[in-house]
């Protein structure tokens, strides 16, 4: 049996934007999703989810990942067993953990030799047909690891201060969300690209704060950024409550990650005050989390 395992990620800047060509910026955090694999006379799937076949209802991602390997190889059967701790339409990247880790594990059993910018480009294909519309962000992240900045695949420095994650523990589909902003696009196409610039802004201004590990700054610019995410739709009454509860006990800035409409919101902090701002997070309804970024991408765990 091979396991592998791949990071969740928060999105400091750029999330759906980001879907229009706009830079984002997205860190790895230390939450993973680890998948497990063996040879089997067929295709078995089980998670959280349920226990399937090739079932593009229960588990689409992990479906297409074996039939796109059976596109590059004979591939007769396989059992796969996925245990995540990234909670799974969250905004932290569930699809694009469970899809790197599984073409990681594959790869690893079949001896496909995929390099990781194979796997990134592999998994981006993936969320693409699953997802309709998706950026490579989740999928690129996920496999490398640490901060990065989309679409220029340049990696950033490693952030150096806590991040807590606030959790409305409400099912969000990243699909649905972002087909909500491509309607509201064609509806108001003057007012929502200029938004849609502008989050993309947020990245261009940020890179640099971000190298310099000026937090209070990006803090300030992820602030921004959550009011223009709520501006094209995709916040919820908790999402607000939480990032409010972040600032007002010691986060230096906080705002949605990923698709929003409920899942997390996420926060900066100095790490002295990490545990102040998850009792407020969760003195507001929340579920928190202290995490850490971390550089360590897709990889195998054992063997
Ligand atoms: N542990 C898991 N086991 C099996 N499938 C999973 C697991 N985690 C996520 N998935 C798949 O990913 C889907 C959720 O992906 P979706 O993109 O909507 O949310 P997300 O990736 O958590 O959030 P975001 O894309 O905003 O970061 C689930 O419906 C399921 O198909
Ligand atoms: C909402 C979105 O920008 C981020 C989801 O984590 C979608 C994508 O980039 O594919
Ligand atoms: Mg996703």
């Amino acid at each position: 049996m091979i396991t592998c395992s791949a990071p969740g990620k928060v999105y400091l800047f750029g999330e759906h934007a980001v879907v229009y060509g706009e830079p984002a910026v997205c860190c790895a955090v230390d939450i993973r999703t680890r998948v497990s694999v063996a040879p089997a006379d067929s295709v078995t799937i089980s998670s959280s989810l349920g226990t399937t076949g090739i079932d593009f209802e229960t588990h689409p991602y992990v479906s297409a990942v074996v039939e796109r390997f059976r596109e590059i190889i004979s591939l007769e059967g396989v059992s796969i067993r996925i245990v995540s701790e990234i909670p799974v339409g969250s905004g932290l990247g569930s699809s694009a953990a469970v899809t790197i880790a599984t073409i990681k594990a594959l790869d690893t059993l079949l001896g496909t030799g995929l390099e990781l910018d194979d796997i990134a480009r592999m998994g981006h294909e993936v969320e693409q047909r699953i997802q309709g519309a998706a950026s490579q962000t989740d999928t690129y992240v996920c496999t490398m690891g640490g901060v990065v900045m989309i679409p220029q695949r340049k990696g950033l420095d490693l952030i150096d201060c806590g991040i807590v994650i606030g959790n409305t523990n409400i099912f969000s589909s990243t699909k649905e969300l972002v087909a909500n902003v491509a309607e509201l696009n064609e509806s108001f196409p003057e007012v929502i690209g200029p938004v849609l610039s502008s989050i993309g802004m947020m990245s261009t201004v940020g890179e640099d704060l971000v190298n310099s590990k000026d937090y209070v700054s990006v803090g300030k610019l992820m602030n921004i950024n959550q009011g223009l995410l709520d501006a094209i739709g995709v916040g919820c009454a908790e999402l607000s409550s939480f990032t409010y509860a972040a600032r007002n006990n010691g986060a230096y800035g906080a705002k949605i990650t990923g698709a929003g409409g409920g899942g997390c919101m996420v926060a900066i902090a100095p790490r002295e005050h990490v545990d102040d701002v998850a009792a407020a997070i969760a003195a507001a309804g929340g579920e928190a989390v202290v995490t850490e970024a971390t550089d360590i991408g897709v990889r195998e765990e054992s063997r």
